[in-house]
């Protein structure tokens, strides 16, 4: 990437807005915005950003819930794809993609060139980094056995979190390169909030976040 350009990064919430703080340090040309909770807020506060000012890259950044056996407690996952999992119908024979349906698609490509210059960046540190889809839900998955259905249905995800479709889609109106890059907090599957590590995963999001400035 170019060295011209601001760099916005999205997050959801203030924790994961101070650990990319302490990441990147005093950077002039990186801003961050905390756009809320879920799909909605990071869409609609993310074009809003969008519309007013320029950027090169727009990155989705936080914490997020990791499938058992892909993606562990503490490593950072890199988007190479953004699934949104709930967008759809259920019926008898399963669950229906937006894109089974024909209105469109729940499938967000992204930028390559800053998802691979990030990853190569990550993995000459200690943390442990993975690249794979990540799936956009609205609500966190949290029974046996829609963690069954989602693992048969996305084989390939590792991970799942409540904004990146949001971002990508703004990004995608406005032309903007998007990523999203997480820091896995907890284990996806029944819901124990007692065994989520968040101060781990801001940590890795903390360090993660060093590279950014360096690298894209
Ligand atoms: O309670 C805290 O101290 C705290 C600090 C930082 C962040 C949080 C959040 O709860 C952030 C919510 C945010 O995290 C993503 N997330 C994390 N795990 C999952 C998951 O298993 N499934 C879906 N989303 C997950 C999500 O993107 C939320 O926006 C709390």
């Amino acid at each position: 990437m170019s060295d011209e350009g601001r760099i916005l990064i999205v997050v959801s919430v203030d924790a994961e807005k101070e650990a990319v703080q302490r990441g990147i340090g005093d950077i002039k040309n990186i801003d961050i915005l905390t756009a809320g909770v879920g799909v909605a807020k990071a869409a609609a506060a993310t074009a809003f950003k969008l519309a007013g000012e320029k950027y090169k890259l727009v990155i989705n950044a936080g914490i997020a819930g990791g499938f058992t056996g892909r993606a562990k407690i503490g490593t950072v996952v890199l988007a190479e794809q953004v699934i949104c999992a709930d967008l759809g119908a259920e019926s008898d024979s399963g669950f229906l993609t937006i894109d089974e349906l024909g209105f469109g698609s729940g499938v967000m490509d992204v930028d390559r060139p800053a998802l691979l210059s990030v990853y190569k960046a990550l993995e000459q540190t200690e943390l442990v980094v993975n690249k794979g889809e990540i799936l956009t839900l609205s609500t966190v998955t949290g029974t046996k056995e829609s963690t069954i259905e989602l693992m048969e249905r996305y084989p390939d995800a590792l991970a799942e979190a409540m904004e990146g479709f949001g971002v990508a889609s703004a990004c995608a109106l406005c032309e903007v390169p998007f990523m999203e890059m997480r820091t896995i907090s907890n284990a996806i599957g029944p819901r124990d909030r007692e065994a989520w590590r968040i101060k781990e995963a801001l940590l890795s999001l903390e360090e993660a976040s060093k590279i950014i400035s360096e690298v894209v």
